[in-house]
């Protein structure tokens, strides 16, 4: 589903006659198969993101390939590669970034929009997504009268509504407690399950890395492989 080779990204720092080249991934070789949740974790500034970035085509790595469902997002157009990331990925961050004007249902509705879909086809969906995140009695909320947990989740139904194949999480239970990190780390082994969904998660947190199959450590531009675990 994924296949990344030799990947390698340097970022230039400073100005032009002061410039300092920061090598941040040196070779990063990864396969993720279908259903397969995936951690990589690593210390702040190990450059998780920005291999999540590459992953997604937001950047273009200084070398080697990406294939998603055998497809090069690096060689493709802007509009293309748009296209190509809202069919997909779903994407799921630490602090949630909802709509503060809109209500949880708008929110989760919102991509749908954007894609075009018709009223109808939009609200069956909606309304089942929310139901399946456990979220059916808050759909008119907006998010500042949601707890983080919720939010979170109206997040992770707004991922899923395009109904992407990957999804790519991002600290996603950063902003959380305990408690309601262990909430949202059975929901995505249960979205994995019933749904076959493959996860990439980001992550500095072994709680979070223990929910995947195979978990990576990228540690001075290189991804070492951790112990590997079966999802509960
Ligand atoms: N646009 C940029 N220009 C220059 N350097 C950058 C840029 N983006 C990231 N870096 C540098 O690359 C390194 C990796 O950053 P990255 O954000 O990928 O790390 P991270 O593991 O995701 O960190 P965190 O867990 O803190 O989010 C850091 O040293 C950072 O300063």
């Amino acid at each position: 589903m994924i296949e990344i080779q030799n990947l390698r990204h340097t970022f230039a720092i400073g100005k032009k006659e002061h410039e300092r080249k920061v090598p941040v991934l040196k070779g990063v070789t990864l396969d993720v198969q279908k259903g397969e949740i995936v951690a990589i974790l690593g210390k702040s500034g190990s450059g998780k993101s920005t291999l999540l970035h590459i992953l997604a085509g937001f950047m273009t790595p200084e070398s080697g390939s990406v294939l998603v469902n055998t497809k090069e997002t690096a060689k493709m157009k802007e509009e293309e590669k748009a296209d190509f990331r809202l069919a997909n990925f779903g994407f799921i961050f630490q602090n949630f970034q909802l709509m503060p004007g809109l209500t949880a249902f708008e929110n989760v509705e919102l991509p749908l929009k954007i894609k075009g879909e018709t009223v109808k086809k939009r609200q069956a969906k909606v309304r089942a997504l929310l139901e399946k995140v456990g979220l059916q009695d808050v759909a008119d909320h907006y998010p500042n009268e949601l707890s983080g947990g919720q939010q979170q989740r109206v997040s992770i139904a707004r991922a899923l509504v395009t109904d992407p194949p990957i999804l790519l999480a991002d600290e996603p239970t950063g902003s959380l407690d305990s408690e309601t990190e262990q909430d949202i780390l059975m929901l995505i082994q249960s979205l994995n399950q019933s749904l076959g969904l493959t996860f990439v998660i980001i992550t500095h947190d072994d709680e979070v890395a223990n929910v995947a199959h195979r978990q990576y450590r990228l540690h001075d531009g290189e991804l070492v492989k951790g112990e590997k675990r079966h999802a509960i």
